[in-house]
């Protein structure tokens, strides 16, 4: 049977959420229990920790939080990816609740991709984020990597372009071998720089071939991660590129309802009582979620500087419009 101190350790391990040794111990007593002629408690016990480490794992890998071993981009690679292990989750994140569900379902998909995969089908894993900026799109990348527990790498595709003019197929080619061997979210930024028809005439050329090569491999890329366009300017795209990604996801500038959900969280660590939100939304219309941010951040930091918890809805209102000034 456990001794005091054992029942003391399991409580400590429990509260301290120490699950390894948390059943070591629990074995040690089972061990014990079978020594002292209780074998049918020390059997049971066995059994019950198996039966409860089996079940947490099992919880563990569905989340998709088993810890990914840091991945760093090294030589050629370096210059091609970024790579950020982000906490952002989608709750940090004011979204219209279709948006949200789409978002979800990319999610679910992704935790049972083995049992959709068992099955014959392909989880989804190409998107398309399309919509004008400030509105999201990179946010969703860093989101959906957060959530998953996997890196995020950014690509810069304009970037791309104009360091390696004339290399740059091959160039994608690395980016897709990695895509390949380490799963992760991989972001393509600034995705028009593809599709578009911008630069010199030369560039032109360069452009189209390098659309091309990134149609096939995506085309061809069967990996484990997910592969992410970004756009500002999607009527500069190719329609060609649209039928490449499995979901085409609209981004679009904040309602009244997520233009004060963006504004209370992100003023949440002061005191907004004397603020009305409905007119702090009319003074934000027209604003992307970034403008809007970037407005509260500037009322909040006229508060601290004042020395003031609270953030008065005249300056709130002022940096809004201010903001807003600035489109004209
Ligand atoms: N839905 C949102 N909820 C909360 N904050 C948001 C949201 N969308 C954007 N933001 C804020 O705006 C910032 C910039 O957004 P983000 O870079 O994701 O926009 P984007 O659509 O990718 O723009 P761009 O095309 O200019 O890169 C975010 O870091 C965040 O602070």
């Amino acid at each position: 049977m456990a001794t005091a101190d054992q029942v003391k350790a399991l409580i400590r391990c429990h509260a301290a959420g120490d699950d390894a040794r948390f059943y070591a111990i629990a074995m040690q007593v089972a061990a014990q229990a079978a020594r002292s002629g209780h074998s049918k408690f020390a059997q049971e016990l066995r059994e019950l920790v198996d039966q409860v480490k089996a079940k947490a794992s099992a919880i563990e890998s569905v989340r998709g939080q088993k810890p990914v071993p840091l991945a760093q981009p090294r030589g050629e690679l370096a210059g091609l990816l970024t790579v950020a292990y982000p906490k952002t989750r989608l709750v940090d994140m004011a979204l219209t609740a279709p948006l949200r569900a789409r978002l979800d379902r990319v999610l679910v998909e992704q935790r049972q991709r083995d049992r959709i995969r068992a099955h014959g089908f392909v989880p989804m894993r190409k998107l398309l984020l399309i919509g004008p900026p400030g509105t999201g799109k990179t946010m969703t990348g860093a989101a959906l990597a957060g959530e998953l527990g996997i890196p995020l790498f950014t690509i810069r595709l304009d970037g791309l372009i104009t360091k390696y003019m004339g290399e740059t197929a091959a160039k994608l080619r690395l980016v897709f071998d990695a895509i390949l061997s380490t799963r992760g979210v991989y972001l393509f930024d600034e995705f028009d720089a593809l599709g578009s028809e911008r630069g010199s005439k030369n560039d032109v050329g360069e452009i189209r071939r390098v659309l091309n090569s990134f149609l096939q491999f995506l085309e061809q890329d069967e990996s484990d991660s997910l592969v992410i366009g970004a756009t500002n300017h999607v009527q500069l795209l190719d329609r060609a590129l649209f039928r490449r990604f499995d979901a085409v996801v609209e981004y679009t500038l904040p309602t009244v309802e997520i233009a004060i959900r963006v504004m209370k969280a992100r003023l949440s660590l002061l005191d907004t009582s004397g603020i009305d939100w409905a007119c702090a939304a009319k003074a934000s219309e027209g604003l992307s979620h970034a403008e809007i941010t970037h407005a509260c951040e500037q009322a909040a930091k006229n508060a601290i500087l004042e020395q003031s918890a609270a953030v008065r809805e005249s300056e709130l209102v002022c940096a809004l419009e201010e903001r807003r000034g600035s489109h004209a």
